[in-house]
């Protein structure tokens, strides 16, 4: 390829017009820089012009990302966060378009807590469920800001504008063999918004308490059964369940430095209306609807695998049972007054059910037969199964699942055909 000359480096390599002039350009180019004075001239204006956009920038990101900042946001924001009961919160729920987050949303504001959301939409799964899911939450009164949880701008500007008592942080990169496809979403969303959220909370007045989503998959590669949070949790299988494991112990750190209360759940394969359509028994649904082949793992020896699966409403209550026992971050002026509260909860199901069986059950609900490819499961990050013991979030407030793998997957059926209908085609991601 021929190398091109100083002058050409200076044009744009967008084609059409602008190329057709390049003759004139060049002259006029030689021109302006004919005497050095012009040219000290022309570098002046260059740095100015570099200093006003610099400035620019870093005036807030609401100068370029339409989605936050101005008045009328804030307006919103505010309108959101009010409390409408006595004693009640004001609750920032990060990932509130996303599944478990638009459930707790939901039911924090009947009870009339005030709910910010936050979500920044990304498109790992469809969008236009989490548009359905915020247009839902409107409806109710909760405003989701659209944004990240790694802008820490946008964080400030949040905790200026609303005196959050409480957030709720289910913001997360999801899904345990998607990490083998794109490992720095997990450290993006997990690690690093994580820190960027705690940093913010840290400094905000008043610190709020947190509870956030920490997992299941933390127990890996751990036999012992049903798994305990005293329980070996330092042989992950995947590197989502490395990014969950870590976040435990930054807020742990954060709980030990700055005062801040925080409670971890861990979640075990939540599901129900309004879930994840990247979760297997959603996309099985889809599958055998569409008539298409479902691929369900075995484990070692053809062992089937095995999940504590846990329906959304009982999540709904362990989220919410948690923030009504956090207690108070102990922290002011970004510095810890006191030792605060440090937790992690269990919030599964305690009766685990095999893939097939769960499968059989979706069949008989959609009275359509699946047709299955049976698949060793591939080294992808998965376990063979989960098994919760609940008995220290159900000590601590009373947590106590009561939906069967049978009663939610009916109801989860019931919304997916009346959200998509039988034959919704191809637009689920
Ligand atoms: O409990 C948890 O901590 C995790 O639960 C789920 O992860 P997982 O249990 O792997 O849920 P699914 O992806 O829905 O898989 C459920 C079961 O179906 C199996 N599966 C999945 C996909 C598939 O095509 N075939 C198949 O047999 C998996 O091996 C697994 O045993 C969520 O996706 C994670 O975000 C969450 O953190």
């Amino acid at each position: 390829m021929p190398s091109m000359s100083a002058e050409e480096l200076f044009l744009p390599s967008t084609p059409g017009k602008f190329k057709d002039k390049s003759h004139s350009m060049q002259r006029q180019f030689h021109r302006c820089f004919a005497s050095t004075s012009t040219m000290f001239l022309w570098a002046l204006f260059l740095v100015a012009l570099t200093a006003a956009y610099l400035s620019f920038v870093d005036s807030g990101s609401k100068y370029f990302n339409t989605a936050w900042g101005g008045i009328h946001w804030e307006k919103q924001v505010r309108a959101s966060a009010q409390i409408h009961r006595t004693n009640g919160f004001s609750v920032l729920v990060t990932g509130a378009a996303g599944f478990v987050g638009s459930h707790v949303s939901l039911a924090l504001r009947k009870r009339g807590d005030g709910v910010v959301g936050l979500d920044n939409f990304n498109n790992y799964y469809d969008p236009a469920l989490k548009n359905a899911r915020k247009e839902l939450l409107n409806a109710h009164g909760v405003f989701i800001v659209e944004g990240d949880v790694n802008d820490a701008k946008m964080l400030a500007r949040l905790f200026e504008i609303a005196r959050f008592t409480h957030v709720m942080h289910l913001a997360a990169q999801a899904g345990v063999r998607y990490a083998m496809e794109n490992p720095h979403s997990y450290i993006h969303s997990n690690i690093a918004g994580l820190v960027t959220l705690l940093e913010a909370c840290k400094i905000a007045e008043p610190q709020p308490s947190i509870v956030w989503a920490s997992s299941s998959s933390v127990y890996g590669l751990n036999e012992k059964a049903p798994f305990s949070e005293s329980d070996r949790t330092d042989r992950p299988a995947s590197l989502y369940a490395a990014t969950k494991k870590a976040g435990e112990e930054i807020t742990h750190t954060y709980n030990h430095i700055y005062g801040l209360s925080i409670t971890g759940l861990r979640f075990f394969t939540v599901y129900g209306p309004w879930g994840r359509p990247d979760m297997a028994y959603f996309s099985f649904t889809r599958n055998i609807l569409q008539g298409k082949a479902i691929t369900v793992y075995r484990g070692k020896n053809h062992a089937d695998l095995a999940r504590d699966f846990t329906y959304i409403d009982d999540i709904v209550k362990g989220c919410v049972g948690s923030l009504d026992t956090a207690k108070k971050s102990t922290g002011s002026g970004g510095k810890k007054r006191g030792p605060a509260q440090f937790r992690i909860f269990n919030l599964g199901n305690t009766s685990p059910v095999t893939v097939p069986m769960m499968v059989g059950i979706l069949e008989k609900h959609l009275k359509v037969k699946a047709k299955k490819n049976l698949v060793d499961m591939p080294g992808n990050g998965d376990v063979p199964f989960t098994h919760a013991n609940i008995s220290y979030a159900r000590k601590e407030f009373g947590y106590n699942p009561t939906t069967d793998l049978q009663t939610g997957l009916k109801k989860f059926v019931k919304w997916y055909l009346s959200y998509y209908g039988y034959n919704h085609g191809n637009s689920v991601k």
